[in-house]
C-alpha cells in the first residue's frame, strides 16, 4: 500500500496508507470500529477505488492480473451467501468462476472440504448452517482457487472456541507455506493469538506497524521466573537496565521476552522450575495507540507506538520487594 486514500462524501476515511503485507507471515490488521479496515481491504482487492494511492498485490493492482482468483483469496461476509445452495453448490459456483479446468473442479472442492473440516456437510444447505460453519465455508471459498494471498475480514467474529483455534492454525500453516495471510480485527488479544506482524490504523491513518514481538516488548511484558537460586539470574537481568521484582522464589523481569530470559538463565547456570510470560498490558497497548492523536502528516511505521503507561506487571505479582 502506498498513499493509500479514500473519502466517503466530506469524510476522510483512509488517510495516506502506507505498509507492506510479507509472504510468509501473518498480518493483523488492527483498529476501532470505523477505522477504515474494511474500506482498505476492499481497496486492495478492487472493490473500492482509491481517491489515490495504490495498493499492490503481486506487484500490481488486483485486478491487472490474468486471473486475480488465483492471486488473492478473500473473505468478506458471510451475509450475501445464497441460503438455498448446498455447501458444495456454493463452491461449484464459486469454482466455475474461478477459471480451474472443468475436469478438476469436483477434485477441488473435495479437498477444500476436507481442509476446512467440511467434508460432511457437503450436502447441507447454507441456511442451515451455523455461524461458525459459515465461515469455514467462506474459507473455503477463499482458498479454493489456491491463491498465494489470503484477505479476510473480522473473520474471528462469532466463532466458538473450537472454530477461533481450527482458524487460527489453518491461518499459521498456510502463511508457513510461503503465502501471505491479511485479516482484520477489532480484539488485540485474539489477534495476538494468530498474528506474527500487525498494522494498526486509527481514523484511517497508520499508528503502528510492528511484530507481535516488539507490541508485546512496549505493552510491558513481564517474564515470571521461579527457581530456588534466582541471585544471578536477577543481576545480569538488572545489569541490563531490567527492572526487576524479587519474592523469595520468584521474579518479574518488566520489559523482558520469555527467550531472552530463558537464554540468560542458561547461560548463568540458573535452573528454572517455572518461566512464564505476563501479558498484562496488550489490550491497554492497542487502547493507548489507537487513542494517541495522529498528527497531520502520515506517520512512518511505529512512529506512535509509545509504550503503554499502565502496563504493569508487577501489579499481577504481589512481590514482596522491587528495586532496580
Ligand atoms: N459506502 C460507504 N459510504 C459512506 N460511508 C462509508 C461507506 N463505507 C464505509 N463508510 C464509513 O467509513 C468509515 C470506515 O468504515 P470501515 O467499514 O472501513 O471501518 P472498519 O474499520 O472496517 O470498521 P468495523 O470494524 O466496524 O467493520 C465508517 O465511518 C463508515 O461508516
Amino acid at each position: 500500500m502506498r498513499g493509500l486514500t479514500k473519502s466517503f462524501g466530506r469524510t476522510r476515511v483512509v488517510d495516506a496508507l502506507t505498509f507492506d503485507v510479507r509472504p510468509g507471515h501473518v498480518t493483523g490488521f488492527l483498529g476501532p470500529t470505523g477505522a477504515g479496515k474494511s474500506t482498505t481491504l476492499q481497496m486492495i482487492l478492487g472493490l473500492i477505488a482509491p481517491d489515490s494511492g495504490t495498493a499492490l498485490v503481486g506487484g500490481r493492482p488486483l485486478a491487472a492480473h490474468r486471473t486475480p482468483a488465483a492471486v488473492a483469496g478473500s473473505l468478506l461476509t458471510t451475509e450475501r451467501m445464497l441460503p438455498d445452495l448446498t455447501v458444495a453448490g456454493h463452491l461449484d459456483w464459486i469454482v466455475r468462476l474461478s477459471g480451474i479446468a472443468p475436469a478438476m473442479r469436483r477434485k477441488r472442492i473435495d479437498e477444500v472440504l476436507e481442509q476446512v473440516g467440511l467434508s460432511v456437510s457437503r450436502g447441507q444447505r447454507i441456511a442451515h448452517l451455523s455461524l461458525g460453519m459459515r465461515q469455514r465455508l467462506g474459507v473455503a471459498a477463499a482458498i479454493v482457487s489456491d491463491p498465494a494471498v489470503l484477505i479476510l475480514d473480522e473473520p474471528l467474529n462469532g466463532l466458538d472456541p473450537e472454530g477461533i483455534t481450527w482458524l487460527r492454525t489453518f491461518l499459521r500453516d498456510f502463511a508457513a507455506r510461503g503465502r501471505t495471510v491479511f485479516f482484520s480485527s477489532h480484539l488485540l488479544t485474539e489477534m495476538a493469538l494468530t498474528a506474527d506482524h500487525v498494522i494498526i490504523i486509527r481514523s484511517g491513518r497508520l499508528v503502528a506497524d510492528l511484530s507481535l514481538d516488539e507490541l508485546r516488548a512496549q505493552s510491558q511484558t513481564g517474564v515470571s521466573v521461579t527457581g530456588p537460586h534466582l541471585a544471578p539470574l536477577v543481576q545480569s537481568q538488572r545489569a541490563t537496565g531490567r527492572t526487576v521484582t524479587t519474592g523469595r522464589t520468584t521474579a518479574l523481569i518488566t520489559g523482558a521476552l520469555a527467550r531472552d530470559v530463558y537464554r540468560d538463565s542458561v547461560r548463568l547456570g540458573v535452573d528454572l522450575d517455572e518461566l512464564r510470560t505476563l501479558e498484562p498490558g496488550l489490550e491497554d497497548v492497542f487502547l493507548e495507540l489507537t487513542r494517541t492523536p495522529t498528527p497531520a502528516t502520515n506517520a512512518e511505521p511505529g512512529a506512535h507506538a509509545e509504550p503503554a503507561t499502565n502496563a504493569d506487571p508487577a501489579a499481577h505479582a504481589a512481590p514482596e520487594t522491587k528495586d532496580n
